[in-house]
């Protein structure tokens, strides 16, 4: 596979269909019982194998953050270091997420990074020795290294695989950067919702635990939401900002996406309980 470009590798996003806040830990974070589900829209990246170990990264938005920050580059490093690989790695990324909205974006571009890497650089680590490296870099990242549709607790990384219905969504992006440390920091989130089993909770109407501070805190995301729900069923993925609304007809979600204001933005996408990453790995 040396020196040869491997093309096309998906980074969806994921929603998460509901969000529970159990519990603060005594290290400040937060115990979550939550449902990841993925969509048909996401990033791409493709490869190209070296032989000098040296990583670099090209995107079409220019730097998408410092690439010592770079979740990607952090994630090729990883491996590196675990596997005691000599290759090294020419990575192109075309950035199509939204950055922290709530979908992930990062967070699948590190597991899509590990995955295909993990098969160019054949370096034979399993996938919960994957999902083991991917926590390290972020609570969301296990998920789509498994590249199932699960329920998740603990802070992300217990995962038991469900397949809820595969909605088509309208997925909306207010215009505002919403940071999760500041959610989880503020003393008016609530953080005592009761855990519960999976059964319970695969049948009670499905909430997100920190919408209603955000919707309140965020303008843009409330007026988002409230344009929104008169379409669909509609919550916040996450800790925002994007929301979404769930449709069972293609054609009813784009037929929402027509009416939406010249000032808002969004894109109609397919919950889908298989990754499409699994299946651009199936084609090696
Ligand atoms: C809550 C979720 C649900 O998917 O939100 P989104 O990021 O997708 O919106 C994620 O698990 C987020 O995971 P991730 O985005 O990796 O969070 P991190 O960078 O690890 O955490 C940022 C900060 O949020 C707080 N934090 C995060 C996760 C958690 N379970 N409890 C917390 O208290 C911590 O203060 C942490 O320093
Ligand atoms: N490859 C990357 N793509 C997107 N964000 C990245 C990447 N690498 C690092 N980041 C950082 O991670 C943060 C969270 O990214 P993202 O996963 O898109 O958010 P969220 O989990 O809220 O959807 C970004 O604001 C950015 O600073």
């Amino acid at each position: 596979m040396s020196n040869q470009l491997s093309l096309g590798w998906p980074a969806p996003a994921k929603l998460n269909l509901f969000l529970h806040v159990n519990h603060r830990r005594e290290d400040g974070y937060h115990e979550l019982q939550t449902l990841f589900q993925f969509i048909s829209h996401g990033d791409l990246l493709d490869f190209k194998v070296t032989d000098d170990g040296s990583l670099k990264l090209h995107s079409n938005i220019g730097n998408v953050v410092a690439d010592s920050d770079n979740l990607i580059l952090r994630a090729a490093k990883l491996l590196q270091e675990r596997s005691a690989t000599e290759k090294g790695a020419e990575i192109w990324l075309d950035k199509r997420l939204p950055m922290g909205g709530g979908i992930g974006g990062g967070s699948s571009d590190a597991a899509t990074c590990l995955i295909a890497l993990n098969a160019l650089w054949q370096t034979h680590l399993n996938r919960t020795e994957l999902a083991e490296l991917g926590l390290s870099l972020g609570a969301d990242v296990p998920v789509f290294i498994n590249g199932l549709s699960a329920f998740a607790e603990g802070v992300g990384e217990k995962l038991i695989q469900v397949s809820p219905k595969e909605f088509w969504y309208l997925v909306l992006v207010p215009d505002v950067h919403v940071s999760t440390a500041e959610i989880f920091q503020d003393p008016d989130l609530p953080r005592n919702t009761p855990k519960l089993d999976l059964d319970s909770l695969m049948s009670s109407p499905w909430k997100n635990d920190c919408q209603e501070l955000v919707v309140k805190r965020y303008p843009q995301v409330a007026k988002t939401l409230d344009w929104l729900i008169e379409y669909a069923p509609s919550r916040m993925t996450g800790t925002g900002a994007c929301v979404f609304g769930e449709f069972e007809q293609q054609q009813q979600a784009l037929d929402a996406l027509a009416q939406l204001p010249s000032n808002m933005t969004g894109f109609v996408a397919k919950g889908t309980n298989i990754s499409p990453l699994e299946l651009r790995l199936a084609q090696l």
